[in-house]
């Protein structure tokens, strides 16, 4: 399996809501409490109109001329349930809050732990930046409806059927009129929200096209300039920037219509409410605060109806969010780690073989075929080929970072799938040819082989390769910094680290892409010395780009079309006609240019 799971995004919505929810317990922990906050918050509204309903009719309009101690009560009790609203709504908001905030936590953890578990082919056939957006963006979108929308459902639902329930216990015709007035823009909204839905869509569409131009603009910076091409990529930058801002208008103009609409419904159905209820009081079917308080009523029954595209919107986008992150779950990883099950490697050098190997990418046609090969303990072996012969493929297949397609790979005789992930990379260590650096320093690169090493440790080693001339002459030694990967040292240099940070890892079985970049003779020195010295004692299989290396070990394979097609020493295989032959001549050829 290569590509994310998408089967979430054919499952239905509420089927997808519960299983998101499921992946994050704590939304659940508390629950109770919160609804029955929010219940209170909500009770809380109507105990105004309905104080204002007794105060006119009982304390003002009484039969007995105004009742101020009545007035005084009830304006007490109105003070006493506003109070309880606002603590009530204050401590359900904090109690949200933090629970969503450790449920997103929870589930970003879950699914940056799964992005590094799946293969190295899952990831690098994902488009760049799409996983990462399924760990922030995706999450982000959860995180906006689980702190605000969801709520808001429960609790603009809880008052819509409080305010219907009021407002017909009130005046059942009242009542009905209102609701006349709101179904037609009921499946207005319902229509707008789809569109809204639709043009937000479209708004991220262009966003995540004026990421990908702006963030190519800025890493291909060097290549723009040298081709003279900054009009041409500013032209598109220009373009895409305005197509965003087109989509982005379209849509908020979609939003700023639906709220003079309900708006509109709003003020006819008060103005219907006034003049009904005016007929209906002078009949003596109402009372004049049991009108006033109806058209407060109102009010509390027109919020949820603005707010509800808006929530509405919010769900939609939290699904999609739950799915694409439930995508990234849902993904099994092709090469699992057998974990406590699985065998540890007694240390020592190791034994390599490769049984009837093949393997296909997914979707492509074989590109390695019935490879079967020994390399015996602490052997230093070079692999050579023309570039796609499968050489990279090989070593990828040596330290598992994915499985062969039918075959066994076995080290010291135990298949590389039975052997447990801490103890693979412990033993194992590959040297790709872009050794990756991260942005600290010199020391800190070099210790990322082994963390607990100290600075006298990581000194020695870079003695023993012979690069102690190397570290005197940088400025700030092991605390040099090194920049954004690793872009303040020459592509030698990093070369240099990258070696180092294998020779402190000390594995028994090295593997090494070895870099095609053409460093200054001095630095070239300097790598064959490191290079000698972090393979000398282990197991080495040099990926070849480089006669010396072929020439120095003890065998060299062949690669051609995917098949190991010549093996043997250097001396063996150049003195017949062949692969290796022609390769070796190509060689020289370059050393005399
Ligand atoms: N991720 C991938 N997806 C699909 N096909 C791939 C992938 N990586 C390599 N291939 C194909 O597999 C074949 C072998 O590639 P591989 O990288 O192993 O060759 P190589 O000998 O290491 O080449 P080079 O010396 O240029 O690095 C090539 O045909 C290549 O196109």
């Amino acid at each position: 399996m290569t590509t994310l799971n998408e089967a979430a995004v054919g499952e239905g919505a509420l089927t997808t809501l519960r299983r998101g929810l499921r992946l994050s317990p704590e939304f659940r922990a508390g629950l109770a409490g919160t609804l029955l906050l929010a219940l209170l918050a909500t009770a809380g509204r109507v105990v105004v109109p309905i104080a204002v309903q007794q105060t006119i009719d009982k304390g003002l309009g009484g039969p007995d001329g105004p009742d101020i101690g009545f007035v005084r009560t009830a304006v007490l009790a109105c003070a006493l349930a506003v109070a309880v609203t606002a603590l009530s709504a204050y401590a359900m908001n904090v109690r949200l809050y933090r629970t969503t905030e450790s449920g997103l936590a929870t589930l970003r953890i879950k699914a940056f732990r799964h992005v590094h578990d799946l293969s190295m082919l899952t990831q690098s056939s994902e488009r760049r930046g799409a996983l990462v957006s399924r760990v922030t963006g995706d999450v982000d979108q959860i995180s906006q409806f689980m702190q605000w929308g969801g709520l808001l459902i429960i609790v603009s639902t809880g008052q819509l059927v409080v305010a219907s329930v009021l407002m017909a216990v009130y005046s059942w015709p009242l009542a009905l009129l209102v609701w006349a007035a709101f179904v037609p823009l009921a499946f207005a909204l319902r229509r707008f929200q789809r569109l809204i839905s639709g043009a937000y869509t479209r708004v991220r569409e262009r966003m995540g096209d004026l990421l990908a131009v702006v963030s190519e603009a800025v890493v291909g910076a060097s290549v723009i300039r040298a081709y003279a091409a900054e009009d041409r990529t500013a032209r598109r930058v220009d373009e895409t920037v305005e197509e965003h801002r087109r989509a982005q208008t379209r849509a908020q103009g979609l939003v700023a219509l639906t709220f003079p609409s309900s708006e509109l419904v709003a003020a006819v159905a008060t103005a219907a409410v006034v003049v009904a209820g005016t007929l209906l009081g002078v009949g003596g079917d109402l009372t004049a605060g049991e009108l006033v308080a109806f058209l407060f009523l109102v009010t509390l029954f027109v919020s949820p109806m603005q707010t509800a595209t808006e929530v509405l919107n919010e769900a939609q986008n939290a699904i999609a969010g739950w799915r694409r992150v439930l995508g990234v779950l849902d993904t099994v990883p092709d090469v699992a780690d057998p974990g406590g099950e699985g065998e540890v490697l007694p240390r020592g050098p190791i034994e390599v073989r490769f049984e009837d190997v093949e393997f296909a990418y997914p979707g492509g046609p074989p590109v390695l075929h019935d490879v079967n090969v020994d390399i015996a303990p602490r052997s230093r072996v070079a692999v050579v080929g023309e570039t796609g012969s499968g050489k990279t493929t090989f070593a990828k297949l040596l330290t598992r970072l994915m499985d062969p397609t039918s075959g066994r790979v076995l080290v010291d005789g135990v298949p590389l799938d039975r052997v447990r992930f801490s103890s693979l990379r412990e033993r194992i260590v590959m040297v790709p040819q872009d050794g990756f650096l991260f942005d600290a320093t010199l020391g800190d690169n070099i210790r990322y082989g082994r963390p607990d090493a100290t600075d006298e440790e990581v000194l020695r080693a870079l003695t023993e390769l012979g690069l102690g001339d190397w570290l005197e002459g940088l400025p700030r030694g092991l605390d040099t910094p090194v920049g954004q990967r690793g872009e303040s040292l020459s592509a030698g240099e990093r070369q240099l680290v990258a070696l180092a940070r294998a020779y402190i890892a000390d594995p028994d079985l090295l593997v090494l892409d070895e870099a095609t970049s053409a460093v200054d003779p001095a630095t070239e020195v300097r790598i064959q010395r490191a290079l000698d010295g972090v393979t000398r004692g282990r197991t080495a299989i040099s990926i070849a780009h480089r006669l010396s290396t072929a020439e120095a070990a003890d065998e060299v394979l062949v690669f051609d079309a995917g098949r190991i097609v010549q093996r043997g020493p250097h001396a063996e295989l150049v003195a017949v006609p062949g692969v290796y032959a022609d390769l070796h001549a190509s060689w020289i050829a370059q050393r005399r240019i």
